[in-house]
Order: structure tokens, then sequence, then C-alpha cells
């Protein structure tokens, strides 16, 4: 079911200085500023050439990462986001196994303009888990 891994999510405390760091120190190819207002969150992508990484961070205190930032106010890695071909067919069959997909259990549109979901980090070893449709 799942396929590629479309990113690794680092959450962030300055978006701005931790893009400068990824440019200036490991000269990576830093994207656009995105504000993705109905997820909380601003993000900026880092495309390696094998995945991405997407450096977040909460827009305000009704981010739904607020609480994480506040429990690692450094920040820290958020979640991961593998594709799936299929997303209603990865719900019914994460819903079957007993796992919690996160909000109304819909998909929302994601950064890439693709529909996503998020499963429960309790449900998968401690770590958030991101699909998104592609
Ligand atoms: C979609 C746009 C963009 C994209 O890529 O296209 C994005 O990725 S936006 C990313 C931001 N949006 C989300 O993360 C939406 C899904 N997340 C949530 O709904 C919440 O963050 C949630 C429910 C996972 C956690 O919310 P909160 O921290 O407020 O809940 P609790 O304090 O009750 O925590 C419960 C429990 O889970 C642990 N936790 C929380 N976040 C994480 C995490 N990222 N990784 C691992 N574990 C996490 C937290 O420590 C609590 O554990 P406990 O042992 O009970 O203390
Ligand atoms: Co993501």
């Amino acid at each position: 079911m799942i396929g590629r891994l479309n990113h690794i999510a680092i959450a962030v405390p300055d978006l701005a200085a931790a893009a400068a760091r990824y440019r200036e120190g490991l000269g990576a190819q830093v994207g656009q500023e995105q504000v993705l207002a109905e997820h909380g969150v601003r993000v900026i992508f880092i495309d390696t050439g094998n995945t991405k990484i997407e450096l977040l961070q909460a827009l305000d205190g009704n981010s739904p990462i607020a609480a994480f930032m506040a429990r690692n106010p450094g920040g820290g890695m958020h979640h991961i986001c593998f594709e799936v071909a299929d997303l209603a067919a990865a719900i019914k069959r994460l819903t079957a196994e007993g796992a919690r997909v996160l909000g109304d259990g819909n998909p929302k549109i994601g950064a890439h303009g693709r529909p996503v979901v998020f499963v429960h980090p309790k449900d998968f070893d401690g770590t958030l888990i991101e699909l998104e449709e592609v």
C-alpha cells in the first residue's frame, strides 16, 4: 500500500532561521515559504532528490503542532509522509486495523495540492504518519 517516502517533517521555532541553516550549512536547495492557514502552519520544503524535508512552524497557539512545540521548544522530528495511490482504501484499511485517522477522518488538501490524512502517533510506535495520495 505505501509507496515512496514523500517527506520527513521537522517542526522548528523559527522557519527562516532553520531554512538558512539548511541553505548555508548544508548547501540545500530551499523552496519558497508556504502559509497553510487551514493546517495552522507555515512550511518550507527542501528537495533532496530522493525525498523532501518539510520545515514547519506553527502559525499561532491554535496550530495542531503548538503542543508539540511546547514540549519541544527547540524543535524536532514531527512526522513522516508516505505516498499512497488510493487514500480512501488506505483509510479503510487503517481503520479496520484499529488505527486512528485524525480529524474527521476525511482527507484535506496538503501543501502539494493533493489529499492527505494523518494517523495518530500512538498507533504507529510514537511516529505521526501522514499519507498523501499521488
Ligand atoms: C497537511 C499540510 C502539510 C503537508 O505536509 O502537506 C503538513 O504536514 S501540516 C503538519 C501539521 N498538521 C498536523 O500535524 C495534523 C496532525 N496532527 C495532529 O492532529 C496533532 O498534532 C496530534 C493529534 C498528532 C497531536 O496533538 P497534540 O500534541 O496537541 O496532542 P496531545 O498533546 O494529546 O499528544 C498526544 C500524544 O501524542 C504525542 N505526540 C503528539 N505529536 C506527536 C508527534 N508529532 N510525534 C510523536 N508523538 C506525538 C504526544 O507526546 C502525546 O503523547 P503522550 O505520551 O500521551 O504524552
Ligand atoms: Co507533512
